[in-house]
C-alpha cells in the first residue's frame, strides 16, 4: 500500500561562524544551562540557502558573512520537521564584534579552538553542570551542530603547525 503524506518539513539554516581562529556560539534562554550552538533560523520563502545564511548571522549577531560553504543536512524532528542545513561561514577578520540580537538570543560569543576541543572531550551530561562556573556544554551527537563544532576543531587542528 502506499503510503502518502501532505506533511512538509521546513528549511532552516545552521551556520558555525568563524574568524580564522575563533568560531561564534550562540545560547537562547529555553538551553539547558551552559549549553551554546550554531546560529540557526528557517528559512524565508523565496531566499536561496545563501541569503538565509547571511540574513540570519546579521540579525542574530550583527555580522556580515565573507564567505560560506555548504556542508552537510539533516532531518530534525523536534519539534516539527526541519530540514537542518549545515554551512560553515567566514567573517573578515577584522570585523568581529558581536551585536547579540536579545529577542532571539540569550547570548553569544566567540570561542577559542582550545576551549571548543576542550568542551568536545568532556563526557558531561546537561545535569551535570552544576556548578557556578558553567564550562561551556556543546549539542549531543544526534545535532549536526555537534558534527559541525567537531568538524572545525579537526581543521583547526590539522592546519595548526607541527
Ligand atoms: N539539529 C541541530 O543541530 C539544531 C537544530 N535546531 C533547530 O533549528 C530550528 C530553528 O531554530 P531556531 O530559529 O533557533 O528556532 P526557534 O524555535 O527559536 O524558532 C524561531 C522562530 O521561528 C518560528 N517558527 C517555527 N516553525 C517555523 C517554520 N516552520 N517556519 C518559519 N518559522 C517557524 C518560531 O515560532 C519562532 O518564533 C528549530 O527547530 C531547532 O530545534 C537548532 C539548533 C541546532
Amino acid at each position: 500500500m502506499a503510503i502518502s503524506s501532505a506533511a512538509k518539513m521546513a528549511p532552516v539554516v545552521i551556520t558555525l561562524v568563524t574568524d580564522g581562529a575563533r568560531c561564534l556560539l550562540a545560547r537562547q534562554s529555553s538551553f539547558p544551562k551552559g549549553l551554546y550552538s550554531a546560529l540557526a533560523g528557517f528559512c524565508d520563502i523565496g531566499e536561496s540557502v545563501e541569503e538565509a545564511v547571511q540574513r540570519e548571522v546579521a540579525e542574530e549577531v550583527g555580522l556580515e558573512v565573507e564567505s560560506l560553504q555548504y556542508s552537510a543536512s539533516q532531518h530534525w524532528p523536534f519539534p516539527n520537521s526541519s530540514l537542518m542545513i549545515a554551512c560553515h561561514a567566514t567573517v573578515k577578520p577584522g570585523q568581529t564584534e558581536i551585536q547579540v540580537n536579545l529577542r532571539e538570543l540569550e547570548a553569544a560569543a566567540w570561542f577559542s579552538l582550545d576551549e571548543v576541543a576542550a568542551a568536545l572531550m568532556r563526557k558531561g551530561s546537561f545535569t551535570q553542570q552544576q556548578s557556578d562556573a558553567l564550562p561551556l556544554v556543546l549539542p549531543p551527537k544526534l545535532a549536526i551542530a555537534h558534527h559541525m563544532i567537531k568538524k572545525w576543531v579537526e581543521t583547526q587542528t590539522s592546519s595548526l603547525p607541527a
